[in-house]
Order: structure tokens, then sequence, then C-alpha cells
């Protein structure tokens, strides 16, 4: 009887939706209502928790704001105004609390990055060491790539990073003595761009782009024509590398279901070209490695001889993926910081002076050396203002998404079930008030140091101070990103000045993977000691 009248029921339901245009898109509504209403139902454990009207029933919200380049900014307003939990998508909970830190991302807790990752996939190479969602195949390639970065190999790496800052101190000498004034007008962050893909370049790929002397962006790129044949060309790496956060970032949070239709939209469509571009970079880089050989003792190489737990070493294309990986992981990442180390550094004189005082007392004034790390690595002020830079530009920003695993995770009395994606907004913990004080939001790289201006035992502040994440998925170039900042800004503040073309302004930055400065006008000059005020 029941089936019957459903039966019937159904039917003339589609004979009505189906006799005008108008009712076709009323049933379509209403189908879309009740779909929506349905899953709400099956997530009884996110019903309770607070958040934006439309990110409980639909992932567009949070692509809007993914969109708009202020994820980071808009989550924090949230988490002010609702507390801890906020929901930012269907399924989908952010969860403002460095204690979170460990269920959500830590070893052993057997969370996974989640589908977000997948639009991170370049579409002709094998998934790299950042993209991968698998465990097994994670473990395999990290226990390779790790090795890459002991501190055995970091210190093989030194060199590199050092010719890299000689070559940018040789280029700012060069354009300070060409102006009249000795100042010379430049976007900083584009010159921290072509520092740091020169040197993950001489590192990954066994040479660098060449950005540094050429004083451009430009990279040469390897393509597949529609023939099968290589075609060879040039392209802006950092707009691409910057377009290609954008696509995936946003194109992360589009549901899965919809990700093809959406990379039809002209946004995305516009920027996959700049993601095949990247993997023709990679491309370009490994295949004048294979056909020249080298005895460099660099990334590449210790990937090349890497073996995993069978003896295998990497074929080209998972070759390709991981220098790709570190390309993409490890030049923009330093870029951001180094440039939010320079605005906060012009913007607060008195910090510059206090780190000036600190290097002319540790390094002589008359060598034309780029210092050992051994001479800066433990210098307590300098690393304050790196690790308060990190802390208040925060480069990854965002939550970075954790599926779930059996069992689900309970987190302050409120339990996720399985298949929940969790994360932890780095941008937020970075101004917990219960951590760094009532000025969180101040740049003050004292709260590093303790009454005897000696590093602070950091416990209190590390608990919420997530600049490379954490647990398995932690950032693997940690221990080269680190030396490379202090070596770097070392170099910088010990033999230049700069000043802000526009100091009244904020640092103005996007947000895509990476919460990036979109420009740092600024002018540098060879340094004159007893001008010091010239920074601000
Ligand atoms: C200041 C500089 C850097 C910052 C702030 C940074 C930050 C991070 C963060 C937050 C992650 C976790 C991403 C996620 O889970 O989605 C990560 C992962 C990673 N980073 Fe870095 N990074 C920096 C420099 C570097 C450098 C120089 C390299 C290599 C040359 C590098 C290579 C990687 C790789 C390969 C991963 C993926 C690790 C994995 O999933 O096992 N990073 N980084």
């Amino acid at each position: 009887m029941i089936i019957e009248a459903l039966t019937s029921y159904a039917h003339q339901a589609w004979v009505w939706s189906t006799s005008s245009a108008l009712h076709s898109v009323i049933a379509g509504v209403v189908l879309l209502i009740a779909l929506v209403l349905v899953q709400e139902a099956r997530r009884p454990a996110m019903a309770g928790i607070p958040g934006p009207f439309l990110a409980r029933y639909t992932d567009l919200w949070l692509t809007r704001q993914a969109m708009r380049g202020n994820r980071s900014e808009v989550v924090h307003g949230l988490h002010k105004k609702y507390g801890r939990f906020v929901r930012i998508a269907p399924n989908h909970v952010s969860i403002a609390d460095h204690a979170a830190l460990n269920p959500v991302y830590g070893h052993g807790t057997g969370s996974l990055k989640a589908d977000f990752y997948d639009a991170f996939a370049a579409p002709t190479l094998p998934r790299g060491l950042f993209n991968t969602r698998s465990r097994p195949e994670h473990s395999r390639k990290r226990k390779i790539v790790s090795h890459t970065f002991a501190p055995k190999s970091i210190a093989a790496f030194e060199p590199f990073v050092r010719m890299q800052i000689q070559i940018l101190v040789g280029r700012l000498e060069e354009l300070s003595k060409s102006s009249q004034d000795g100042w010379y007008a430049l976007d900083v962050l584009m010159w921290m761009n072509y520092f740091a893909f020169d040197t993950i370049g001489s590192l990954a790929f066994g040479s660098t782009f060449g950005m540094l002397e050429r004083g451009s962006p430009e990279a040469d790129v390897e393509l597949p024509t529609p023939s099968g044949k290589m075609e060879k060309t040039t392209c802006n790496a950092v707009q691409i590398i910057n377009e290609r956060g954008d696509y995936s970032a946003t194109l992360g949070v589009v549901p899965p279901y919809l990700r093809p239709y959406a990379a039809r939209l002209p946004w995305f469509s516009n920027r996959l070209k700049s993601v095949k571009k990247l993997t023709g970079i990679a491309f370009a880089k490994v295949n004048q490695r294979l056909e020249h050989g080298s005895d460099r003792e660099d990334l590449l190489a210790k990937l090349q001889a890497g073996t995993d737990e069978t003896g295998q070493t990497m074929g080209k294309y998972e070759l390709v993926a991981e220098s790709l990986t570190q390309l993409i992981a490890g030049s923009d990442t330093t870029s951001n910081s180094a440039t939010a180390i320079i605005y906060h550094l012009c913007q607060h004189p008195a910090v510059l002076k206090k780190l000036r005082q600190e290097l002319d007392a540790s390094l002589p004034d008359d060598s034309d050396e780029v210092p050992l790390l051994s001479d800066v690595d433990s210098l307590p002020y300098l690393n304050a203002v790196i690790n308060e830079s990190l802390r208040v530009h925060s480069t990854s920003a965002i939550g970075l998404p954790r599926l779930m695993p059996q069992g689900g995770v309970t987190i302050d009395g409120k339990h996720f079930p399985e298949g929940s994606v969790l994360s932890v907004p780095t941008y937020t913990i970075h101004r917990d008030p219960t951590v760094w004080g009532k000025d969180a939001e101040e740049y003050r790289p004292e709260r590093w140091l303790d009454a005897e201006g000696k590093a602070t035992s950091k416990s209190d502040l590390e608990k919420s101070f997530n600049p490379f994440s954490t647990g398995p998925r932690v950032c693997v170039g940690r221990n080269l990103a680190i030396p490379e900042q202090q070596m770097l800004i070392a170099t910088l503040v010990k033999r230049f000045d700069f000043k802000l073309e526009k100091p009244e302004d904020d640092l103005l930055v996007v947000e895509g993977f990476l919460r990036k400065p979109v420009t740092l006008p600024a002018k540098v000059r060879i340094r004159r000691k007893g001008e010091e005020s010239v920074w601000s």
C-alpha cells in the first residue's frame, strides 16, 4: 500500500516537475534543500558548533573567503566572535587552541591530510611529499627526503646558501652605487624572491634561475606540446607560484564533486596554466641536471641517492615531483618571511638598533664575507626577531585541514567522529592572549627573551608557536629555513640601510595557500654607521 502510494506520489511529482521550466527549477531547489538537510542530520557532532549560517550548509562560504584572499583574518574574526570552536564548512571545524595541535596533527593520532590537498596534485606527475595523502606513501617518501635535511646535509648546503647571499649583497651594493645619493629604489619582496628562488634552485635543481644576476623573475620552462614534443619557453616564476597557491588553496575547499566544473571557470582555468608551467620549470631543471650530471652535494644529489626500505631509488618522474615540491615549499615561504622581517625592522627602529648592536658586537666590521651559520645561529636577539616575525606574519597561517581517523577524536569534551575535518588556525593561535599576553597583536621580540636578554625557556611560548606545523607532516625543510633566515637577515642588517617608501602603510598581504606580502616598496643603500634611524 505504502509503496504504491509513494510510487504514485513520486510519479505525480515527476510529471509536475517536467510540466514547465519553472516547476523543474522549484523541484531542483526543493531536492537540493532536502539533500542539504539530510547531510546536516548525518552530522550531529557538528550541529551545535557556531559559525556563519551559510558555512553550516555549504563549502562555498569557505571557497568565497579563500577567493577573497583574507581567509585567516576572517576566521580569526569568527573565533573572536564565537570562541574556540567554529564551524567553517559543513564538515570542517576550526579549533583555535594550541591544546588541539597534538590531537589534530600529532604523531600516532592517525589523522590524514584532508581532500583539500588533492587540489595541490600536479596534473602530470606522481604526488610529492607535501600533497600525498596516503600514509604508507608519505612514510616512504619522508624517509628518503628527511635524510636529505639531516644536520650533516644542512652543513653541506651552507656554502650554497652563503653563495646566494653573497650574490644578493653584490647586487644590492652595485645598485646602491649606481644611484647618485646611494639610495636605490626597489621592491624588497621581489629581491627576496630572487634570492629565495635562486637558493632553492641551486639546492633542489643543481643550478640557480639566475634571477639575482638578471634582477628579474624569469625561469626556463619545458612543456609537452600536443604532438608530444617538449617546447622550451620562459615564464615569470614568482607570478606562477603565487597563482598556483591561489588555485590550489581555493579549489581545495570546493567540494570534490564540483571541482571538475569549478576548474572550468576563468578564475581557476587561468591559474591552471600556472600550475602546468610550474611543473614545466621542474622538468626543465631536472632534465638539465640528468643530461649534464654534477658532483655537487646538493638536495637533488641527495634525493637521487636516497633509497627506501626496499633499496629502491626514485624514478625520474618522482624525482621531478620531489624537486618541484621543494621549489614550491622552499621558495616563497622563505621570501615572504624575510620580507616580513625587513618590514618589521623598518617599523621598529628600537628593535633594529638592538639587533645591530648584537650583530656589531659579534661580527667583524671589515669583512666582506657572509657570516658563517655558526657565527649567527645562537644570537638571542636575532633569533627573537626571526621568531617574532614568523609569529606575527605567519606565512602559513590557515588551519591546515586534517581528516579524523577511525574512532574519531575528542577535544575538550567534544567528540568528532571519523571523517570529520579539523584544523587549528596558526594565525589565531599566534595571537592567543592567554599565551602571548595582552600585547599579542604587537611586534615585540623581547617576549622571546628573559630579563637578562637570554633566550627564555621557550616551552611556554612554543606550545602555541606553529610556523612549521607539527607531527608527521611538520615542515621537512625547517632545518634549512631557519639557518637561511639567520644568515640572510644578519647580513642584510649588518651591511645595508633600508627605508620604506610608505612607512605609514601596513604591510599589504594577500592569502592563497600562504599569507604573502603583495609588495614592499623601499630604498636600500650601503650601510652608513651612525645614521641608524633611516630604516623607519
Ligand atoms: C620560513 C620558511 C618555511 C615555512 C614557514 C614553512 C612552513 C611549512 C608548513 C607549515 C608545512 C606544513 C604544510 C601542510 O601540512 O600543509 C610545511 C611542509 C613542508 N615544507 Fe616547509 N616551510 C618553510 C621552508 C621550507 C623549505 C626551505 C623547504 C625545503 C627546501 C620546505 C619543504 C617542505 C616540505 C617538503 C613540506 C611537506 C612535508 C610533509 O608533508 O611531510 N619548507 N612547511
